[in-house]
């Protein structure tokens, strides 16, 4: 007999004993029902010497999911495989891994240090329809654990315990991982409300085919390495578990390519966030206490999305005048203003010390740019940012990462000429690959190695002209300033002769 049959059998008798005992009750000395009260209540205890613990699906304001309905449904999930009889499937993993759940009202037993315990997932139906703005289903789930009160130290420590951590691992394992983007919704009420939404992450970049130097990768996979264990650290030293990564470089050097090596070395989350829909500070803050944790939070081209010059003010000044006097104009201009992001430098610093973030942790921010000198010093001081990548143009180590990549070789005897022109000319990694890339199924892998040569030969002719024309252009420059400077000096020779003849004339009057 499992613990819900006898659960509902000493529960019926015992709802008959309270029954009777409601009716004659009255019917006692009010001493002598007192006692009898006491009494019963211990043969309810005696007779029913389990406690039972309810585990809601939606929990807190917000009525989020919880997180240890999560763990313990992942947890059961393993046991229910060998010891329940009906099973809910669910496939995850493209088809590979099935995830087999406990159907509604089954019943799961487990055992720990020689313990028995009780599992049912009850469903009731929600009756008490609130008005929210967060979609409830009209379906509230929760699962009941019952066990013997004796094992109560046992079961509500260490039992709870292992289930939570056990669910958790299983999560990570069968997890799909996620892409999270905050697109702008307006939903059917008018309201605006960015919320994440998500697509699965599937990005195929990862350090063995990223083209750069093989030591900066070493320390940056080291860097990774040492954060992921760090949690004991992050707690000794009283900081938030997260790290900051500012990546930099000219476009097509591969910092999108690096976020994407990161989320599949660490198997984190990515949140991809543009700061630009992002109204203001409390959506920016409600935006990141969303975030799990186990994620890279990225913004992209960080100079472009946040007004860190304040170049923005300036130019609303200077064409504000005639817009003024248009009502229509004046309009469009609130419209438009409304829709400018006010999120603040300050706004994201906060966050980025972990004022917000401090909940949970184990996430790492990177920021991108392609111009690091734009950027305000306070936003990219170390402690904030704690690591500074520099992507560069490709080197010759980077080329051979593409051309094992692309072309499936690790030598050739034209490397050497190949070399020796990385050396003198400035080219993206996305242009190698691009130029590596065979343009048909007849190029083989020395017509594609001709091709990235002569696109680099004509790159390097390429430089050399628009150097010459930036000589040409500065020379002609100094020139003309040259010209100005012996005019004006000219002028003023004339003006102090004129005065001294002024001065001879009053002089002599
Ligand atoms: N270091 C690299 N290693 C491997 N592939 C690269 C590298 N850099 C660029 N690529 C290739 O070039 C394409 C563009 O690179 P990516 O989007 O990562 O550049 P980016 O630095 O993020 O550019 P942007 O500043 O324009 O966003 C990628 O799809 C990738 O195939
Ligand atoms: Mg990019």
């Amino acid at each position: 007999m499992g613990m819900g049959e006898l659960g509902t059998n000493v529960g019926s008798v015992l709802a008959s004993v309270m029954v009777v005992w409601a009716i004659f009750k009255d019917h006692f000395p009010y001493r002598l029902s007192g006692h009898i009260e006491k009494y019963i209540q211990k043969l309810v205890r005696f007779v029913y010497p389990y406690i039972e613990i309810t585990f809601h699906e939606l929990a807190g304001e917000r009525l989020k999911r919880s997180e240890a309905f999560s763990a313990i449904q992942n947890y059961l999930s393993t046991k229910a495989t060998s010891k329940a009889s009906r099973f809910k499937a669910d496939v995850v993993k493209d088809i590979k891994s099935l995830v087999l759940t406990m159907d509604d009202h089954e019943e799961v037993p487990d055992e720990f240090n020689g313990v028995k315990v009780w599992w049912v997932l009850n469903k009731h139906e929600n009756k008490s329809r609130s008005i929210s703005y967060y979609p409830v289903s009209d379906e509230k789930r929760s699962f009941k654990l019952s066990f013997h009160k004796r094992h109560r130290e046992l079961i509500t420590g260490p039992y709870i315990e292992h289930v939570m951590s056990e669910g958790k691992a299983v999560s990570t394992e069968n997890r799909q991982r996620k892409l999270y983007s905050n697109n702008p919704s307006k939903n059917w009420y008018g309201w605006k409300r960015t919320k994440w939404s998500h697509v699965f992450f599937e990005h195929p970049s990862t350090f063995d085919t990223l083209a750069m130097e093989t030591k900066k990768k070493e320390e940056i996979k080291n860097d990774l390495k040492k954060f992921r264990k760090g949690k004991e650290y992050y707690t000794k030293i009283g900081k938030a578990w997260k790290r900051g990564y500012l990546l930099y470089g000219p476009p097509g050097t591969g910092k999108s390519s690096m976020i994407a090596a990161i989320a599949n070395f660490l198997d984190y989350d990515v949140y991809d966030l543009e700061l630009t829909t992002v109204m203001d500070n409390t959506e920016l803050r409600n935006l990141l206490i969303e975030t799990s944790s186990k994620s890279v939070i990225v913004i992209e081209d960080i100079d472009c999305s946040l007004d860190l010059t304040g170049q923005r003010l300036k130019k609303k000044e200077k064409d504000g005048d005639e817009e003024e006097k248009d009502p229509i104009k004046k309009k469009e201009k609130e419209e438009s203003e409304n829709k400018d992001s006010k999120v603040t430098l300050s706004g994201l610093l906060n966050f980025i010390d972990g004022l917000w973030s401090a909940c949970g942790g184990e996430r790492i921010i990177v920021f991108t740019t392609n111009h690091v000198d734009k950027l305000d010093p306070a936003l990219i001081r170390r402690g904030r940012m704690d690591k500074h990548i520099e992507m560069s143009y490709c080197c010759f180590e980077a080329f051979r990462v593409l051309a094992k990549n692309y072309l499936d070789t690790d030598s050739h005897k034209l490397y050497v000429k190949i070399e020796s022109l990385l050396g003198e000319t400035n080219m993206t990694p996305a242009d190698v690959a691009d130029n590596l890339m065979p343009k048909s199924d007849e190029e083989g892998v020395e017509t594609c190695l001709n091709n990235l040569i002569e696109a680099l030969v004509d790159a390097k002719k390429e430089e050399a002209r628009k150097k010459a024309e930036e000589e040409a252009r500065l020379k002609a420059e100094r020139e003309e300033k040259d010209k100005e400077e012996s005019a004006e000096e000219a002028v003023k020779v004339d003006e102090n002769s004129a005065n001294s003849v002024v001065k001879e004339n009053g002089f002599h009057k």
